[in-house]
């Protein structure tokens, strides 16, 4: 007799299709360290993790493809090796049998300029930008953001953005240290130089992109190495201009997953319009023998995180979208 149980019956659907996970690898060939607040960093097994999430995908045998949120090397890799250990761990990503999109985070920009970086990740350039879109499915559409966009690191010294960026950290954090936030409150937190700012071009990118979104039907998923909610990451890790990128994806009703890196610990939110926010837990942070990586099933009506050890799987049920009464939720991990 089939079953009646409605919660076996959407376990039994089949997903359209998966891809797999990694965050933060921040992959050096140095000692392990700490991070500021002290929280352990272990540079050379991070690569032991990326071999093991690569192998994972590899044996599920139904990967469409791999998404890497940023920070593929780490700030402190020894800059006469910041271009070998690139190589190296985009090496390591390549025996993934599939497509791996990678996205650019501040460790990245520590290493490497960008004109070699985007090369490397197979970034498609759009003016030394790092955003783009793709369709792995008719169902479903990703855009990928650059929030370094508008940075005080990563451009040459005397690019534009670098000056509009040193200029806005100027206005709006008064400390020596443009990566300290002493002294500022809240949200003021994320006002700090190893976050960044989508700019006015990218915005607008984004707005044509989610309507050719809406026009086509297509559920979309933004990632960005910058969280994009407060209530699923810290203040010090969110892009400059979340609220900004927010305004424009809430326009349409398009996007229900918004992934991204860059706040280690990790975490999940629900905004005020239903749109999961996931934020990945780091592979730099696992002590050795233990991993965070993971894969999602995608469905019609959700994505299912499968995540291995520090990576917590999650369902994220998409739901009606505008008034639908629903409240913020949080969980930082
Ligand atoms: N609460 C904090 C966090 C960071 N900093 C500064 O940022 C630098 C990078 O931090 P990591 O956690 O990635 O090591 C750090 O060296 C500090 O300058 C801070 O001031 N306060
Ligand atoms: O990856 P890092 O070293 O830039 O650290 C980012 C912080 O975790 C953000 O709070």
């Amino acid at each position: 007799m089939g079953s009646t149980n409605g919660l076996t019956s959407i376990r039994g659907k089949q997903p359209l299709f998966s891809f797999g996970v990694i965050s933060d690898v921040q992959y050096a060939d140095i000692p392990d360290g700490r991070s500021f607040l002290g929280v352990p960093r272990y540079y050379r097994h991070s690569i032991l993790v990326l071999q093991r999430a690569v192998k994972q995908w590899n044996d599920l045998n139904k990967l469409r493809f791999a998404i890497n949120l940023g920070d593929i090397v780490d700030g402190f890799c020894p800059k006469d090796q910041s271009l070998d250990s690139v190589k190296k761990m985009v090496a390591e990503f390549e025996k993934f049998n599939g497509p791996v999109y990678h996205m650019i985070g501040n460790h990245c920009l520590y290493n490497l300029p960008r004109s070699k970086l985007l090369p490397l990740l197979k970034i498609p350039s759009n003016e030394g930008c790092a955003y783009y879109d793709f369709s792995p499915s008719p169902e479903y559409r990703f855009v990928v953001l650059d929030g370094y966009d508008v940075s005080a690191i990563g451009w040459p010294h005397d690019h534009p953005k670098t000056l509009q960026a040193q200029q806005f950290l100027q206005e709006k954090n008064p400390n020596t240290d443009k990566n300290s936030p002493n002294g500022l409150d809240g949200l003021e937190r994320r006002f700090l130089m190893f976050n960044g700012a989508v700019g006015k071009e990218q915005l607008e990118w984004l707005a044509h992109i989610l309507q050719d979104a809406t026009r086509l039907k297509q559920k979309t998923v933004v990632c960005c190495h910058l969280p994009l909610d407060p209530g699923a990451s810290t203040e010090e890790a969110l892009l400059w201009n979340f609220d900004e990128v927010m305004e424009v994806i809430h326009r349409y009703d398009c996007v229900k997953v918004c992934l991204a890196g860059h706040d280690h610990k990790g975490g999940h939110s629900v905004d005020s319009h239903g749109i999961h926010h996931r934020v990945f837990e780091a592979a730099l942070e696992c002590p050795p023998g233990t991993d965070a990586f993971g894969y999602i099933d995608v469905y019609d009506d959700r994505l299912s995180l499968v995540g291995t050890d520090k990576m917590q799987s999650c369902e994220m049920c998409f739901t009606p979208t505008m008034d639908n009464g629903f409240g913020d939720t949080a969980a930082r991990y």
